[in-house]
C-alpha cells in the first residue's frame, strides 16, 4: 500500500466522463483497496468550463487547456474521453511522451491510427490501455488479447453498436419510427457526437476493425471494414423480417479463412430463435468461434455513460497497479500482415423482395436469374395478388458477388416492378 496518490487527469466530461468522475468519487475506498494507493482526480478537461455537468466537479479541477494537463509532471495516468480524431490523438501522444500511461474509449481513433498509438506506449514503456472502446461494458478485448491467446480465433459475430440495436429493437417491438428512436438513444447517452457515425455503420466498423485485431493477430483498420449503416433499413424491412419470425440486426463479423481476413459491417436478418434477436435495447453481444474453445459468448450493455465508466475504471485499476510496480501490462502482440478479403468474394445469403407483373411464368424468369448467376435458392413465395404482387426469396449460401449481381439482373428484367428490398441473412441455411 503506497500513501503517495495516483494522480487522474481526465480529458472530456460528458457522458462517460461524467459517470468516471462519478466512481472516483462514490468508490474511492475501493478503488484505493485495489489499486493499492488512493486515486485521485488531478483535472478535468473539457471544451466549455460553465456547460452544465451531470456530477459536480470542483471547479479548480477543470480547465480548458487539455495539452498544459496532459503534460504535467505529477499526472500518472490519462483517461481520454473526448472522441474523435483530434486533438485526442495529439493529447494521448503527448501524455505517453510525457511518462503517463493511458486509458481510453476512443474507437474511431484506435481503428484509424492504432499502431502509432502502440508503438509510442511501447517506446515510452507505459500501458495504453481501452476495454470501453468496443462493446461498452463487456469485457471483450482482454478475453480476446490474454485469455485466449493460445488458441486461434477464427471467427468473431456480435452487434456492437447499442445506438443502433436500440432503434432496431423499437422499430420490431413497439413500432417506433426511425428519427423518434433515435432521438431517444441520443438522450440516453449512447449515441456518439455525431450519430452518423452510428447509424452510418462507422463506428461498428471501428469496433470491427479492433476485435479482428485482436481476435486474428493483425492489423486491420476501419477503412479494411466493409460498411453498411442502418439508414436504408426500412420498416417495410423490419416488417419483412418479422413475416420470417426474423428480426434486422447491424451485425458486425469477422472471419480468418485461408490465412486471410474479411471484417464486415452490414445489416442482416436473423431468425427470433438465434441467441442474437433476443439482445434487445442498447445491449450488445459477441460470439468468438476459436479452434480449441469452441463457441463463446460475451452479453452486456454496449453503451451508455456508466456501464462504459465501468470499463474505463477497471483499466484504469489495471494500470494503477502497474504504476505502483513499475511494470506494463501486455503491449500489441507481434502481429501477421493478412490480406483483406474483399466484400465480394465473401459467402453471404440474400433475402429480397421484389415487385413484379402478376402473371404466369414470373417465378420461374425470377429464379431464372438466380440460377444465371449460380445461385440456389432456399425460399421462393409469392405474396398478394395483382397490383400488390411480390415475390420474396431467400438464397442460400453464394459469395456477394453473385448475390448482388443477381440482384443487378433482377432490377433490369421487364416483368420486375421494383426490387422493394435488399437484406443478407445470417446463418447458413438448413
Ligand atoms: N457514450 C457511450 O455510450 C460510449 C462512448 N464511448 C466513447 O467515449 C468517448 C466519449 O464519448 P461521450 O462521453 O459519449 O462523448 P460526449 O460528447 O458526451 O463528451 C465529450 C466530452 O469531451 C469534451 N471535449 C470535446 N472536445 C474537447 C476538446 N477539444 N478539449 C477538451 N475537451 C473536449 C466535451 O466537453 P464539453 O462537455 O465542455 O462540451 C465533453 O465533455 C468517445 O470516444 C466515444 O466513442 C465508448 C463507449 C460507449
Ligand atoms: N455510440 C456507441 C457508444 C458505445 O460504444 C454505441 O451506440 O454503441
Amino acid at each position: 500500500m503506497s500513501n503517495k496518490p495516483l494522480k487522474v487527469a481526465l480529458l472530456g466530461c460528458g457522458s462517460v466522463g461524467s459517470q468516471v468522475v462519478r466512481l472516483l468519487q462514490e468508490q474511492a475506498a475501493d478503488l484505493e483497496a485495489r489499486v493499492g494507493a488512493p486515486v485521485e482526480l488531478a483535472g478535468v478537461a473539457v471544451r466549455r468550463l460553465d456547460a452544465p455537468r451531470e456530477v459536480e466537479v470542483p471547479a479548480e479541477l477543470l480547465t480548458t487547456d487539455a495539452h498544459a494537463l496532459v503534460t504535467r509532471d505529477d499526472i500518472d495516468v490519462v483517461v481520454e474521453v473526448i472522441g474523435g480524431i483530434e486533438p485526442a490523438r495529439t493529447l494521448i501522444l503527448a501524455a505517453l511522451e510525457h511518462g503517463a500511461s493511458v486509458v481510453t474509449a476512443n474507437k474511431a481513433l484506435l481503428a484509424e491510427d492504432g499502431p502509432t498509438l502502440f508503438e509510442a506506449a511501447a517506446k515510452a514503456e507505459r500501458d495504453l490501455y481501452y476495454e470501453a472502446a468496443v462493446a461498452g461494458a463487456i469485457p471483450i478485448l482482454r478475453p480476446l488479447r490474454e485469455s485466449l491467446a493460445g488458441d486461434r480465433v477464427t471467427r468473431v459475430l456480435g452487434i456492437v453498436n447499442g445506438t443502433t440495436n436500440f432503434i432496431l429493437d423499437k422499430m420490431d417491438t413497439s413500432g417506433a419510427g426511425f428519427e423518434e428512436a433515435l432521438e431517444e438513444a441520443q438522450e440516453l447517452g449512447y449515441a456518439e457526437a455525431d450519430p452518423t457515425a452510428d447509424v452510418e455503420g462507422f463506428d461498428a466498423a471501428a469496433k470491427a476493425a479492433i476485435l479482428a485485431s485482436l481476435a486474428f493477430h493483425s492489423r486491420v483498420k476501419a477503412e479494411d471494414v466493409h460498411r453498411e449503416g442502418i439508414s436504408e433499413v426500412s420498416a417495410a424491412d423490419v416488417a419483412s423480417a418479422r413475416d420470417m419470425d426474423a428480426v434486422v440486426k447491424l451485425l458486425a463479423i469477422a472471419e480468418l479463412r485461408d490465412d486471410q481476413v474479411s471484417v464486415r459491417v452490414h445489416p442482416a436478418m436473423i431468425p427470433r430463435s438465434h441467441p442474437l434477436a433476443s439482445v434487445r435495447e442498447a445491449y450488445n453481444a459477441v460470439f468468438v468461434e476459436s479452434e480449441a474453445a469452441g463457441q463463446l459468448m460475451f452479453y452486456g450493455p454496449g453503451a451508455g455513460g456508466s456501464p462504459t465508466a465501468s470499463a474505463v475504471l477497471g483499466d484504469l485499476v489495471t494500470v494503477g497497479r502497474h504504476r505502483l510496480t513499475g511494470t506494463t501490462g501486455v503491449g500489441e502482440s507481434a502481429y501477421a500482415d493478412r490480406v483483406v478479403r474483399p466484400m465480394g468474394e465473401t459467402l453471404t445469403r440474400y433475402h429480397v423482395a421484389i415487385d413484379v407483373e402478376d402473371r404466369a411464368g414470373v417465378l420461374a424468369a425470377v429464379a431464372q436469374a438466380f440460377a444465371d448467376n449460380d445461385v440456389s435458392i432456399q425460399i421462393v413465395r409469392q405474396e398478394g395478388r395483382g397490383d400488390d404482387a411480390q415475390l420474396v426469396v431467400v438464397s442460400h449460401q453464394a459469395t456477394d458477388a453473385q448475390l448482388s449481381a443477381t440482384v443487378e439482373q433482377l432490377r433490369g428484367m421487364e416483368i420486375v416492378r421494383e426490387v422493394t428490398s435488399v437484406m443478407r441473412v445470417e446463418g447458413e441455411s438448413e
